[in-house]
């Protein structure tokens, strides 16, 4: 089997301060400012190097992998590949897809050639090749099944033999493991990480997009991790070494627990959050955090923070994060905004790591369903500034009601249009729940139910 030569150190690619908005087609009405997706990026991925993008959902993530990749246009700054700035997507550069992304109608063997018909490859060199690879990624025997003859995984493995056929510079991989199960997800990604240890893959460099920190932790060289609203770069970490990367081992724990406490503090200073001993497990950059200009409401339903917050409570009021995490077998980003919601109705904050009950907080995870439901008024119309917005609102008409395109306007000056309706409809949720304002789905249409009532708690 083919050895590469990677020769570490070079920078393959690189941003400048690259910043996107995406424009909607020019359909944004005027004077509306279209929300900042992507703010001050400078990233460099060197040969040699596996990087890991975590960032919870919506920070930019595969904005950024499209980017970097020439797909899609900063609105300003520029990727660099080898020192040349780039306009066109990068042919040095192959992408692995969450979804697969296979033609059902080919077999695996002319999944594969695809690849290679579209740099004219010669048919008999393209067969010899495309096998190659096929045997390279363990799936020699399947060339000419068709994709739905596969599992998940074996499908998986064609999509990392037509990326890797072409013998790519750069490999660049999104989500790739989160559409398997956790065995096969496991299977490849330690299969994947030994051809790229032994150079058996042409590759020179990886970038892998991720929501999971295990993946990243037992993968990467570095971890970039972003901040949403707009997405930045909050932290560059330094990798563990190999012998490192295990599951038992004190400095993954403490890796991974740092990761965490970062993605769970996100107006927290990164500085304040690393351990002392940092310098032994991380180093990298530390970027200060941007003040929020304006609240984001987590997509969460309240069921799901009244669990979280029941269970803190049952563990004496504070919990490690990552404790909590594995409890409830969620994902850092199926936790983070249930994090996020805690903290912003005054239930609770996110503190070194942990998860600490506020005295409200406390008396919330007490209370039967009618003093939750007053308490959770109380906080929401204090706390939520969309929830007080809404209700103001409706008390100064007449009839007490609006329809729903008077928010939604107003949401479009900060959020794209699909975040515009989950932010309407997370405050929806929310509204309905502490009974502040009732919400006609047929017709679009919010009304006051107690104006007096609900009133005077804006007032
Ligand atoms: N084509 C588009 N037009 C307008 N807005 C977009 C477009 N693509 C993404 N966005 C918005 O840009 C923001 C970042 O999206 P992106 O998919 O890059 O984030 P992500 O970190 O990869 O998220 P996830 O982990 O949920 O996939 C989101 O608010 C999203 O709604």
């Amino acid at each position: 089997m083919a050895n590469f030569n990677i020769h570490a150190g070079e920078t393959l690619l690189e941003t400048c301060n690259v910043k996107k908005i995406y424009d909607m087609d020019g359909k944004r009405p005027r004077g509306v400012n279209p929300p900042v997706v992507l703010e001050d990026i400078d990233l460099k991925i060197n040969a040699g190097e596996f990087v890991a993008l975590l960032g919870p959902s919506g920070s930019g993530k595969s904005t950024l992998l499209r980017i970097l990749a020439g797909l899609l246009r900063p609105t300003e700054g520029q990727v660099l590949f080898k020192g040349v700035p780039q306009h066109r997507p990068n042919p040095h550069l192959s992408i692995v897809f969450q979804t697969f992304a296979l033609f059902p109608w080919l077999t695996v063997l002319q999944n594969v050639e695809l690849g290679l018909e579209a740099q004219e490859v010669p048919p008999t060199q393209r067969m010899r090749r495309s096998l190659a690879a096929i045997d390279t990624i363990g799936l020699d025997g399947f060339e000419d099944a068709y994709p739905k003859e596969l599992s998940g995984g074996m499908r998986q493995r064609v999509g990392f033999a037509r990326a890797l056929v072409v013998e790519p510079e750069l490999l660049f991989m999104d989500e790739p493991f989160s559409a398997l199960d956790v065995l096969t997800a496991a299977n490849l990604r330690k299969e994947l990480l030994s051809l790229w240890h032994e150079h058996k893959i042409p590759t020179r460099a990886i970038l892998m997009v991720t929501h999971n920190i295990d993946d990243a932790v037992l993968m990467a060289d570095r971890i970039v991790v972003l901040g949403a609203n707009p997405g930045i770069i909050r932290v560059e970490l330094s990798g563990l070494p190999m012998e490192q990367r295990d599951a038992n081992n004190a400095n993954y724990t403490k890796m991974v627990d740092l990761i965490y406490r970062i993605m769970t503090s996100p107006q927290a200073d990164i500085s304040t959050l690393m351990p002392q001993e940092k310098k032994e497990v991380t180093s990298g950059k530390l970027i200060p955090p941007k003040p929020q200009p304006y609240q984001v409401l987590p997509h969460v339903a309240i069921s799901d923070v009244t669990g979280l917050l029941e269970l803190v409570h049952s563990k004496g009021d504070r919990e490690d994060l990552y404790q909590l995490g594995r409890d409830l077998q969620l994902e850092v980003d199926d936790l983070l905004p249930m994090v996020d919601a805690a903290h912003m109705l005054g239930f609770a904050e996110a503190q070194e790591g942990d998860l600490i009950l506020t005295e409200t907080g406390k008396r919330f995870a007490e209370a039967g369903v009618l003093e939750e439901k007053d308490l959770f008024r109380q906080q929401a119309i204090k706390n939520v500034t969309m929830l007080r917005h809404i209700v103001r609102a409706l008390a100064r008409e007449p009839g007490h009601t609006l329809p729903e395109e008077r928010f939604l306007s107003e949401l479009h000056e900060h959020f794209s249009d699909d975040e515009s309706w989950s932010q309407l409809e997370t405050a929806i949720n929310w509204g309905r729940y502490a009974e502040l304002f009732s919400y006609q789905e047929e017709r679009g249409v919010f009304r006051l139910e107690e104006p007096e009532t609900v009133a005077a708690l804006v007032s």
